[in-house]
């Protein structure tokens, strides 16, 4: 495929033309199975593979395949608390950084960076391509006169909210700047754009703030960690991860084919947040069963997650109430989401816990609901009830028994499960789901499994009942 020799997956539809035409051409062309065989073929379709990672995210997300890079110190700051960074990495690791640049379609950081460090983003190579710079800031506060205003080299789109200061909008337009309005400004919108413009690969260079809802956003794909021997303290000293939200260990998002190669004096540590298309997910700082994965056969999987799907009903957002017993009263629920948040903070002797369970309660839809309940956990840790952490599971049992015991044809959809896995595919939760990389827990699936086995252990006994033979004296 490539002058250098390295090979390349031939398809039916290019036999023949194609390679003889390249050949023609003075390019080595190694065809694998044919030229290259045996480990050698898998090595070279290995390579194969890691060179097309961008278009295999971009066909397999239908967003552009997206490395988040930062340079953090020992003590894991991305800068003083003064917001002084450069430099964090060394020049060694910052080269490199600019030859990821030339490789990709876009970089991208938010306004903070931009007020900060007053950025070029190029990749500072003579002739060769440099990315273009996107800016994300919904204030648009930014300065009149920054590097990323000149747009000889390669382009600049500002992206924001709407209305956001028309009159640096105008200024910026006069520089040649591209404005684009949203009318709330995500990180999933701004992907979304970049895939409308036909980007494969972009590069995050932001700090934390960004770089979190990013990640929450599932738009991130790779991750580059460049890790200084460099101790700089600081409490405020910004981190390359903001606020995600978690509040235990088992919810860590974990990279897998991950590889660690030393840079200068810095260490790179690289790895991927969803599994490369095609590839065998290789993750070896996973030290809990993979309980996913332990099955090779697809068929005897049922993934759910979202309520709309086919077994969505299995999904604790799924709307079907349910009454549960506290304190001798017995009390209503929108769905079991609404009873699992509330419970959070049930039996709590305090106001404002008081206060929370009966706002869960209210909220209007299951997302509302957990939302207020991860929230209020979030910011009131101090308030859940006494062992939390150790009682969930049980008290999510409980309403999920309730649950498929109220409505016979849930109970009858789980049955018709027979013994298949179950696994609760969200993304985002690696407890009650299996997570992005698909390594999760699965806690909700393997509740359900547990409670099927109940529901068959009685049917068994029923089936036996009527089965014996009356008698007819
Ligand atoms: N060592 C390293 O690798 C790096 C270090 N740095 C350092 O980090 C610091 C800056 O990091 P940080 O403060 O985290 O800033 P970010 O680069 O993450 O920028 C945050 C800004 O992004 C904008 N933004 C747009 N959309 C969103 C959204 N949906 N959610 C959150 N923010 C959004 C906002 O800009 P607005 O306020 O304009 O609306 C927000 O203030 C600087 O000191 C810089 O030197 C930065 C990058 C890399
Ligand atoms: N401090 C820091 C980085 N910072 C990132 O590089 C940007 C500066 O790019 P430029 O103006 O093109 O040189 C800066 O705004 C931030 O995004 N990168 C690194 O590899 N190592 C470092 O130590």
């Amino acid at each position: 495929m490539v002058d250098h020799g390295m090979p390349c997956v031939r398809r039916k539809h290019f036999r023949g033309k194609a390679i003889t035409a390249l050949r023609k051409a003075g390019i080595i062309v190694d065809v694998l199975g044919e030229d290259t065989v045996g480990d050698r073929a898998q090595e070279a379709l290995e390579a194969c593979q890691y060179v097309n990672i961008p278009l295999l995210y971009t066909a397999t997300h239908q967003l552009p395949f997206s490395v988040l890079k930062y340079a953090m110190t020992l003590d894991g700051k991305i800068a003083t608390s003064t917001g002084h960074s450069s430099w964090v990495s060394s020049k060694l690791s910052r080269q490199r950084v600019l030859e990821t640049r030339g490789r990709s379609n876009a970089v991208i950081v938010g306004g903070n960076t931009v007020r900060r460090d007053d950025p070029r983003l190029t990749a500072r190579q003579e002739n060769c391509h440099s990315p273009v710079r996107i800016v994300m800031s919904r204030g648009l506060d930014l300065p009149e006169e920054a590097n990323l205003w000149d747009v000889s080299i390669t382009p600049t789109i500002v992206m924001t909210q709407r209305g956001a200061r028309n009159d640096l909008q105008k200024k910026l337009a006069s520089k040649g700047v591209e404005i684009v309005e949203f009318d709330f400004l995500t990180p999933r919108d701004v992907m979304n754009y970049c895939y409308d413009c036909g980007f494969l690969s972009v590069l995050w260079e932001c700090g934390g703030t960004l770089s979190a809802p990013a990640i929450s956003a599932g738009v991130i794909h790779k991750v580059m960690a460049f890790v200084a021997p460099k101790i700089i303290g600081g409490v405020r000293a910004p981190s390359p991860v903001g606020e995600l939200g978690f509040l235990e260990m088992t919810q860590a998002l974990k990279l897998s084919n991950v590889s660690y190669e030393q840079v200068g004096p810095d260490l790179l540590i690289s790895g991927y947040l969803y599994p490369i298309p095609g590839m065998q997910v290789d993750a070896p700082m996973w030290e809990e069963a993979p309980y996913v994965t332990g099955s090779n056969d697809e068929k005897s999987v049922i993934y759910f997650h979202k309520t709309w799907g086919f077994f969505g009903a299995f999904s604790t957002f799924s709307p079907h109430p349910v009454s549960m017993e506290n304190d001798g009263k017995r009390i209503s629920w929108h769905s079991v989401e609404h009873y699992y948040q509330a419970q959070k903070f049930n039996g709590v002797k305090d106001r404002m816990a008081e206060k929370f369970a009966k706002d869960i309660q209210a909220a209007d839809c299951p997302e509302k609901a957990a939302w207020l309940g991860k929230n209020f956990a979030r910011q009131h840790p101090d308030l859940l009830q006494p062992d939390w952490q150790q009682r969930r599971t049980g008290i999510m049992y409980e309403a999920l028994a309730k649950k498929f015991s109220l409505y016979p044809d849930l109970r009858n959809l789980l049955l018709s499960t027979n013994s298949r896995l179950l696994v609760n595919s969200s993304p985002f939760d690696v407890y009650w789901g299996c997570g992005r990389n698909g390594m999760g827990l699965n806690q909700l699936g393997k509740l359900l499994m547990k409670l099927r086995a109940e529901f068959e252990a009685v049917e068994i006994v029923k089936l036996h009942k009527s089965s014996i033979p009356k008698y007819s004296g």
